[in-house]
């Protein structure tokens, strides 16, 4: 057995991401870009954050630009100290200057006569001839005197350079401001605003088509039948996928029958040009696996990996000689997730989430913490096992990790009241209460959640709604 099997055909989780990270590679690659404003409609900058830049960007002039003052203040030439102390007392020594004018932020450069100070305001260009800024806390008289009076002048007061921001000291001309296929954070966004760029090429968000399948399934607020229930998977599917940064697009289509299915797949990619389609359901073993039945005949694979939710899995690049598609389109990445609506939640976090981060940098990657169990727990060998966990705190040490509900796949309630998923090893059977693991975090969760105390109801819930073994 090699390293990228269990044994049963069960492929390792490590494994499966490196094959969806491959696949997305691919297609998200064929993503065309588009050049942004930040001065454009709205407040400035909206739209542009959380976007990759297609380019790299260098600064065409020095940040700052000019030699300015850090603070409210008075600039000197340090030289004109010496003769300027006076003695008061016979012993603190004091320094009187003439002041010159004043500089406002804003203002042309001035010359400082010699001999004099220039009343100086944060951002102002230091007049030529100055050295140092003395911050007006250190002067007797304040702004609008005809002189102004130093009082407690240290060393580093009158040291040469003391608060003023020299050209360049931030940003040189031609220093690199943004990388290529580097996240528009605030900071670089503000930054690019700050060298004076309005315009930034940056990469089209992926376009992705989430379908929910299932002929028992209706929109919810519709009424159901016999036998129905609602689309939970629509709704999660899309979420997920908006806050991976894609822009989507959704469908739910509700036929067991292929070639429906086939018909309504292709409109869909000939609507939305796509890079990346994701099914959930349809894919196990069961008689109307409509997904598996016509994407597998498309170019797309599919197999079980070891981990529980989440096992039944479909990946691959669209064939491009089949229908609707020709060898010059866009390559077109499908990831079939199975349909109970925990396995599709989990594989989005712990297969999807990891791959799309690898090749791109506008999805925020898993965030993971170490906490310890706050309960005895038993996992399946071989599998790796995802159990929904409430995080609560401790004075010190990691997190406590505490069930909620057991591990199967249809307790879309537990998964929503939890905070993170809580991996167990493949050769985790029995695991102690105390022993230290790690937890992917879900979205939504905050340390305002874990500090403020959780409410320990997990606990007393744990195999609350649970008929099975945790296989399945
Ligand atoms: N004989 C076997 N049966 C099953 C196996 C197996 O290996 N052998 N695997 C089980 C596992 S694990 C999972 S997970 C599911 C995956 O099945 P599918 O991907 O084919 O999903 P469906 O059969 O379409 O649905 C499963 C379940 O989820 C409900 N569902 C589906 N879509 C939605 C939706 N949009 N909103 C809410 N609920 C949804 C559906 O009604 C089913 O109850 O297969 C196991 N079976
Ligand atoms: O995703 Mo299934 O557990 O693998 O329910």
């Amino acid at each position: 057995m090699g390293n990228d099997s269990t044994g049963a055909g069960r492929t390792r989780v490590e494994h499966h991401i490196a094959r969806l990270t491959e696949i997305l590679a691919i297609a998200l690659s064929g993503r065309g870009t588009e050049r942004l404003s930040l001065t454009g409609t709205g407040p400035l900058g909206a739209g542009l954050a959380g976007r990759v830049s297609a380019h790299r960007i260098t600064a065409d002039a020095p940040l700052p630009g000019f030699d300015n003052s850090q603070m409210d203040g008075f600039a000197v030439r340090s030289a004109d100290l010496p003769a300027a102390a006076v003695r008061r007392n016979g012993h603190d020594e004091e320094f009187v200057l003439p002041v010159a004018s004043v500089a406002a932020a804003g203002s042309a450069p001035q010359r400082l006569p010699a001999g004099a100070a220039l009343a100086i305001m944060t951002g102002a260009p230091i007049p030529e001839g100055a050295d140092l800024v003395i911050p007006v806390e250190k002067s007797r008289e304040g702004f609008g005197s005809e002189s102004v009076t130093f009082t407690e002048l240290s060393e580093a007061d009158t040291r040469p350079g003391r608060f003023i921001r020299r050209a360049g000291s931030d940003v040189s001309t031609h220093d690199v401001i943004l990388e290529q296929h580097q996240l528009l954070t605030p900071a670089r966004l503000g930054l690019l605003a700050a060298c004076g760029i309005d315009e930034v090429e940056v990469l089209q968000r992926p376009r992705t088509v989430v379908i929910s399948t299932g002929e028992e399934i209706r929109a919810p607020g519709q009424p159901l039948g016999p036998g129905e229930l609602y689309d939970a998977n629509g709704a999660l599917l899309s979420a997920s996928v908006e806050g991976f940064g894609h822009e989507v697009s959704s469908a739910h289509l509700a036929t067991d029958s292929p070639e429906v299915f086939a018909e309504a797949f292709d409109a869909l990619l000939a609507a939305h040009s796509p890079q990346l389609v994701i099914t959930a359901g349809g894919i196990s073993a069961g008689a109307y696996e409509v997904v598996r039945q016509v994407l597998s005949a498309r170019g797309i694979t599919f197999g079980t990996v070891a981990q529980q939710p989440g096992g039944p899995q479909g990946w691959g690049i669209l064939d491009p000689e089949m229908p609707v598609r020709r060898a010059e389109d866009p390559p077109v990445a499908v990831v079939a997730l199975p349909g109970n609506p925990v396995s599709t939640a989990v594989s989005l976090e712990t297969l999807v989430r990891p791959a799309l981060a690898a090749v791109d940098p506008a999805c925020p990657a898993p965030r993971r913490l170490s906490v310890r169990l706050g309960q005895d727990l038993e996992s399946p060998r071989g599998l790796r096992q995802f159990r929904r966990v409430e995080l609560m705190t401790n004075n010190d040490g990691p997190l406590t990790a505490v069930p909620v509900g057991g591990p199967s796949s249809h307790l879309l309630g537990h998964l929503a009241r939890a905070d993170a998923l809580l991996e167990l090893a493949e050769t985790d059977e029995l695991i102690s209460a105390g022993s230290v693991r790690e937890a992917i975090v879900l979205p939504g969760w905050g340390p305002q959640q874990g500090w403020s105390g959780a409410s320990g109801r997990g606990a007393a819930d744990t195999e609350a709604g649970d008929s099975e073994t945790g296989e399945a």
